[in-house]
């Protein structure tokens, strides 16, 4: 394709300094109706900076003309975002964005709150359908909450044209789903922003390259370092001299001579060795500057004519659908998610005793943090704070609302932001460092930060720890269960026999070996750590495993009934149905995320049933 508007935008990308070498690299129509993607013109080899844009063209709520506005109103995310863009489309040619707004424009994205409302409801057998129907209503609240009363109170800067012009419900709902489809983090200044040229990399669970960026930088002005940032190390070091104590471990981005001025590859190298900044002799000996731009650099060698492909972040597919308009295939990252009620459904059915339930439940939830860090810390990471995917609402989904996660064992659900910039120059989305970053999120997050009353299956059928715990505890022997919550370590021990347990019967070599394949496909970095040898089963734990893995198919029928999923077909039937049925956008990717929940719950009954067998 060669638009007026996408040659204007090109030329006006050069005029503003990004970098790309039009002999390597070229933005044109993909193939797979994903609608514009950057191709390689020529192979090129691992680690090349495809693209380069400088923090100053990124368009946010720090660059917009009304930035001041929105400060002194505090109207942040998404919402503040979407005004600070429709403000500069409202500029026309006045804008310094005008041609890649001109562009978005003329293109935007295909989601599913567009779909009509007969369409959305073929969705419902799907958790996504809950997450559409509450971004209609966020949308439209947050036009009559936020965006109505800034413009009122600003009428001097939105005059009564603009008004009808530029800032309606519809106009407001378009440029937020440019928004939250290309939104990327930049840093902790300019948050999450539109960034030129970038944004035109599309998902691959498979990439090839990734998007790196100094996230550490002055979160007054920006910089990456200035005199705010001495101001402030200075303060810390008073503070630190003070309690006697020095232990803060925050690369020091500051105009210090000693700054360290590694190029953004040995940055991200560092953090993936979970180094700090602490060889300093050895950032003095890099005279290289760093560049504060956010680049797309390549990971794997690519061919002349492939796609420049990068990975959004392990979302699940319902987030996916809600914030990019599409869902991926056999996702791995997908979740199905289990209500408490319905676990206290399950065991009432099995157990018959409402009060033991009722009493368990209680006694789980209000214990569960003492015996999750044994265990929490665990080789998946996975879950986070779905950073760029944040505005200002609080269901139970993606757009930064609850859809939080799992932050206890393997089974972390809902991804969360994985397109965050994570630390200096460190990869802004993809699974690795999702994985990083989520433990450091959790180390300063409050325990009560994610829906207590929210368990997950996760894709390949499997429950995840809370889940496989509350069931145990419920399920347990009754002196068993006195044994637990009289001695804390007795109730540790437990549970960890439970997980090494499960390590050992629903992940066979084989799957850990294919795992690692998926992470690592040289195979580095993957090593098999030797099994612990567990003894047989007592009679009381077959009892009890027996009871769980019963409770387990109850539950997944339940959560089948209440979304109607039924098993009249297979998953795998559907899959081709729905690829018969030659449907595209968002209507297409619905049907993935009914098809891929159905999966899971496929996968589960298959897999507990087996396991129910072997006992
Ligand atoms: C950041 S933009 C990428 C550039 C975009 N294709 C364009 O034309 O401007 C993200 C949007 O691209 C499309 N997209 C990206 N990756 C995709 C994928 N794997 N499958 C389907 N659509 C995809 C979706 O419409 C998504 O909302």
């Amino acid at each position: 394709m060669s638009s007026k508007e996408l040659t204007t935008f090109l030329a006006w990308a050069e005029e503003n300094e990004i970098l790309w070498d039009k002999t390597a690299i070229e933005i044109k129509e993909t193939a797979n109706k994903h609608g514009l993607g950057v191709f390689a013109k020529k192979r090129l080899e691992p680690g090349y900076e495809a693209i380069q844009v400088p923090k100053a063209i990124v368009l946010s709520v720090q660059t917009t003309g009304i930035a001041n506005l929105l400060e002194d109103d505090e109207i942040e995310g998404d919402t503040a975002l979407t005004i600070g863009c429709m403000y500069e489309l409202s500029r026309g040619a006045q804008s310094p964005w005008a041609p890649y707004l001109a562009l978005l424009t003329k293109r935007p994205p295909q989601m599913a709150t567009a779909l009509s409302k007969e369409s959305r409801e073929m969705m419902k057998m799907c958790e996504a359908y809950n997450d559409i129907e509450a971004d209609i209503k966020d949308l439209q609240e947050d036009f009559e909450s936020i965006v109505v009363p800034f413009i009122e109170k600003h009428s001097d800067v939105f005059t009564a044209e603009i008004k009808t012009k530029f800032f309606t419900l519809e106009a407001f709902r378009a440029m937020m789903e440019i928004v939250s489809s290309r939104g990327m983090d930049v840093d902790n200044f300019h948050v999450t922003a539109l960034v030129p040229f970038a944004d035109f990399v599309n998902h691959n669970p498979m990439p090839n390259s990734d998007y790196l960026t100094h996230e550490e930088v002055c979160e007054i002005c920006g910089a990456l370092a200035c005199e705010h940032m001495e101001d402030r190390s200075d303060d810390e070091d008073d503070e630190e001299n003070e309690d006697g104590s020095d232990d803060d471990e925050v690369p020091d981005l500051a105009g210090d001579d000693s700054t360290p001025a590694t190029d953004k590859k040995a940055e991200e190298d560092m953090e993936e060795d979970g180094e700090e900044w602490e060889d300093e002799d050895a950032e003095d000996d890099d005279d290289e500057e760093i560049n504060d731009t956010c680049d797309i650099i390549l990971d794997d060698e690519v061919e002349k004519g492939e796609e420049i492909t990068r990975h959004y972040g392990p979302y699940p597919n319902k987030i996916l659908l809600s914030k990019y308009g599409f869902a991926v295939e056999n996702n791995p990252h997908d979740t199905v998610t289990i209500q408490l009620d319905m676990v206290r459904q399950a065991a009432q059915r099995i157990l018959k005793d409402e009060k033991l339930v009722e009493e368990r439940t209680a006694w789980f939830l209000e214990n569960e943090d003492a015996f999750i860090g044994a265990e929490g810390d665990d080789e998946e990471g996975g879950c986070c704070g779905e950073g760029d995917h944040d505005h200002d609402h609080d269901h139970e989904h993606g757009h930064g609302h609850g859809h939080e996660h799992e932050h206890h064992g393997h089974e972390h659900a809902e991804g969360g932001d994985c397109c965050a910039p994570k630390t200096s120059k460190k990869k802004a989305a993809g699974e690795a460092e999702a994985e990083d970053e989520d433990d450091e999120e959790m180390e300063g997050e409050e325990e009560d930060d994610f829906p207590r009353d929210i368990m997950y299956m996760m894709h390949d059928g499997s429950i995840d720890d809370r889940l496989l715990m509350l069931l145990n505890v419920l399920f347990m022997e009754k002196d068993q269960f006195a044994k637990v919550q009289e001695d804390m370590e007795a109730a540790m021990e437990y549970f960890n026999d439970i997980f090494m347990r499960r390590e050992q019967e629903e992940r066979g070599d084989e799957d850990e070996e294919m795992e690692g394949d998926d992470e690592d496909e040289e195979g580095e970095g993957h090593q098999k750590v030797p099994k612990p040898e567990l003894g047989p089963r007592d009679e009381k734990s077959k009892k009890t495993r027996k009871a769980v893995l019963e409770a387990i198919l109850t539950l997944i029928r339940i959560r089948a009934d209440a979304f109607g999923v039924t098993d009249k077909t297979t998953a795998e039937q559907d899959l081709a149905s729905l690829k018969k049925a030659k449907l595209s956008g968002p209507l297409y990717y619905g049907g993935l995320c009914v098809q891929g929940e159905k999966q899971i719950l496929q996968n589960g009954l298959q897999g507990y049933d087996s396991f129910l067998a072997e006992l």
